[in-house]
């Protein structure tokens, strides 16, 4: 298929995929091997592992080292940010891993009910060995920037107001830039039995062999952008929005009344919330106009680019031209002025900023695997 293809293509990439050491991209920082370490002899310790995933790629951020040792342990498997992925599809991916016999759960990390829910089955899970243990050890891992500092604070919130917790409270640091947690942090959260939750730095394996899984997570933001480059990344999230015809579902959005008409269809149903930055400050109202309105011009460019493309997604030549015509087309829509020296850069990463807040809609990049596949 073009995709895979154009990817390796237009990424000068050949034949290579993510190396540790070697080619156009070097991704495993050197305090990752040290982590890994680390994570892997304390996960012997611990009773109870949250493997936290992102949504968006559950099968993708799976982190392929840990998982022979995680299989053996109680875990649950904690879909964060669900308010980024397609509902639909998440649910498809929860019943995938029921079928798997994994217990999973969807949750978006900043949201004090949702982890309440996966307290609740964490608890369920330990039932057995709460009795006969004094001291009970809950690791959360994942790959960087899934959320587990978010989703380590908000257990920390519930337990507080649960338990009279004596240390002095720690709130674990969460940041947008993957690899913020970089130290293993533990947080007492009950007594009798008590209860430690340790907060892991994010790690990656030293080497992916399949540059998509690579170039997902680069979209999700668990590698450093400037680790691949946004342009390859965009280009990769152009090449899949265009494979899988995505912007014809912006139809709605193809004139300028109608436009109009869906703003104000969609205005009383605004929350300022959605249009939180990563950074989770607030915006005001002329701002949040501004972003939808940009949203709105976006999403017009690439529908009327792919509409009117007369050549063939599905071929690796006709896919990079329309992608190449999408980057002007994303200026303009961006007002990106078209003399910057750093136009592509400045159109990536504001197109990067949109898909990644969720803007574009919601998305999932994996495929939930055939549970029943056809016989040969
Ligand atoms: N939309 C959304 N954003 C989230 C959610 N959980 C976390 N985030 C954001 O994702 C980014 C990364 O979150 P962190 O909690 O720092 O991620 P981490 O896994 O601890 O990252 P490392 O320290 O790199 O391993 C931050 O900008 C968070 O605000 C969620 O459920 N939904």
């Amino acid at each position: 298929m073009g995709l895979k293809r154009i990817v390796k293509k237009s990424l000068g990439l050949g034949e290579m995929g993510f190396t540790k050491d070697g080619g156009n991209i070097n991704w495993f920082p050197g305090h990752m091997a040290a982590a890994t370490r680390a994570i892997k002899s304390r996960l012997k310790l611990s009773d109870l592992v949250i493997e936290v995933r992102d949504s968006r790629i559950p099968l993708s951020s799976a982190h392929p080292e840990l998982q022979s040792q995680l299989s053996s342990k109680r875990r649950i498997l904690a879909l964060n940010k669900k308010d980024l992925a397609n509902p639909n599809i998440l649910n498809k991916w929860v019943h995938y891993f029921d079928s798997c016999n994994q217990d999973c759960i969807a949750i978006n990390g900043h949201s004090k009910s949702s982890v309440q829910k996966l307290l609740e089955l964490v608890e369920l899970k330990l039932k057995e060995v709460i009795s006969r243990e004094p001291t009970l050890l809950v690791m959360v891992v994942g790959v960087p920037n899934v959320g587990k500092s978010a989703l380590i604070n908000s257990i920390h919130q519930i337990a507080a107001s649960r338990f009279p917790v004596q240390e002095k409270m720690k709130r674990a640091r969460v940041g947008p830039l993957p690899g913020v947690t970089q130290d293993i942090a533990g947080f007492k959260i009950a007594n009798r039995p008590s209860i430690y939750v340790l907060d892991t730095p994010g790690v990656l394996v030293p080497s992916i062999s399949d540059i998509e899984t690579g170039l997902k997570l680069a979209l999700a933001g668990s590698v450093k952008d400037s680790v691949v480059g946004e342009e390859r990344i965009v280009q990769y999230l152009l090449a899949v929005l265009n494979s899988r015809g995505t912007p014809l579902h912006w139809r709605h959005l193809n004139n300028r009344s109608e436009v109009n008409q869906f703003e104000s269809d969609n205005k009383r149903e605004y929350n300022p919330k959605d249009l939180r930055p990563q950074s989770r400050k607030p915006l005001n109202v002329s701002d949040m106009l501004y972003v939808e309105d940009m949203v709105t011009e976006v999403q017009r460019a690439l529908h009327v680019s792919l509409s009117e493309f007369d050549g063939n997604v599905e071929d690796e030549n006709d896919l990079e031209n329309l992608i190449e015509q999408q980057f002007e087309v994303l200026q303009k829509a961006l007002k990106i002025p078209h003399k910057a020296s750093e136009a592509r850069l400045m159109v990536s990463k504001k197109f990067l900023t949109l898909f990644r807040t969720g803007k574009l809609g919601p998305f999932i990049l994996d495929d939930v695997p055939d549970v029943n596949p056809p016989k040969p």
